[in-house]
């Protein structure tokens, strides 16, 4: 398995937020968490991505704790958090290149990779405007397209499409299947049951605990629970 999730609990202060959580995930796979508000989906996706560690257990990518392996994990991790992390004032260009740099891409890669990221997100034709001018989703594709740009084999997306039109959440889902076919290992939360259903596999945490996981036909009863069910109407 590409991800092991092993054992894995975080409390904060006394409060424990994830109770010995277990889960693997295959290379290339698309898998969903569910929960309600507070279950504990944030802090188990900032986990894996490296960026929380755990009170105990631990979190492998291909075979690799990625607490031991530090910034080489980071460059498989793509991760996206619920908060954008652009520059409003830039241009949606600018952005990418800002970032790209951060990531160590530099010239002509670095422009190449911006063209091919641009046109996954399907913000080609606006890249060259200030962010400033964007619609919620578009922002939203731009923070994605980021996240992308290192070619990470493991992208991890906290509420991708939280706010955003319905437009733009078809784009951005139609990018996670496009990116998960090229076998990128996609790992996300989502507010939304039609989001849910596009996924291979789905878990689905209950106060920290994961209660199930399975296909989303399998899941389908305990996505009813958590509030799932009439979301697909908006
Ligand atoms: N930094 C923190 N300090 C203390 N408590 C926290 C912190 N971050 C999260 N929590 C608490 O931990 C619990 C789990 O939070 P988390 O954000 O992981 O849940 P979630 O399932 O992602 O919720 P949501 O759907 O609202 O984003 C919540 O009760 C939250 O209030």
């Amino acid at each position: 398995m590409f991800v092991n999730i092993r054992n894995v609990s975080k409390r904060y202060g006394k409060k424990q937020v994830l109770q010995e959580v277990n889960l693997e995930i295959a290379e290339g796979e698309m898998f969903g968490v569910a929960g309600h508000n507070g279950a504990g989906k944030s802090t188990l996706l900032s986990i894996v991505a490296a960026v929380m560690k755990p009170n105990s257990g631990e979190v492998l990518i291909g075979g690799q704790s990625v607490h031991v392996l530090g910034s080489q994990a980071k460059q498989q991790i793509g991760y996206v958090p619920q908060e954008l992390a652009l520059y409003p004032s830039l241009r949606g260009i600018d952005n990418l290149a800002f970032w790209g740099r951060m990531y160590g891409l530099r010239g002509k890669e670095l422009a190449q990779r911006m063209d091919e990221v641009a046109e996954i997100i399907h913000l080609r034709d606006r890249i060259r405007e200030r962010v400033e001018a964007y619609s919620g989703g578009m922002k939203r594709r731009l923070n994605l397209g980021v996240a992308l740009l290192h070619r990470p084999k493991l992208l991890i997306l906290d509420e991708p499409t939280a706010g955003v039109d319905v437009g733009s959440r078809k784009h951005i889902l139609k990018a996670l299947k496009e990116i998960s076919e090229r076998r990128c290992t996609i790992l996300y939360t989502s507010h939304h049951l039609e989001e849910m259903k596009a996924c291979d596999r789905i878990g689905v945490l209950k106060s920290g605990r994961l209660v199930a996981v399975g296909t989303p036909q399998e899941v389908q009863h305990e996505l009813e629970g958590e509030q799932y069910g009439d979301e697909e109407k908006e």
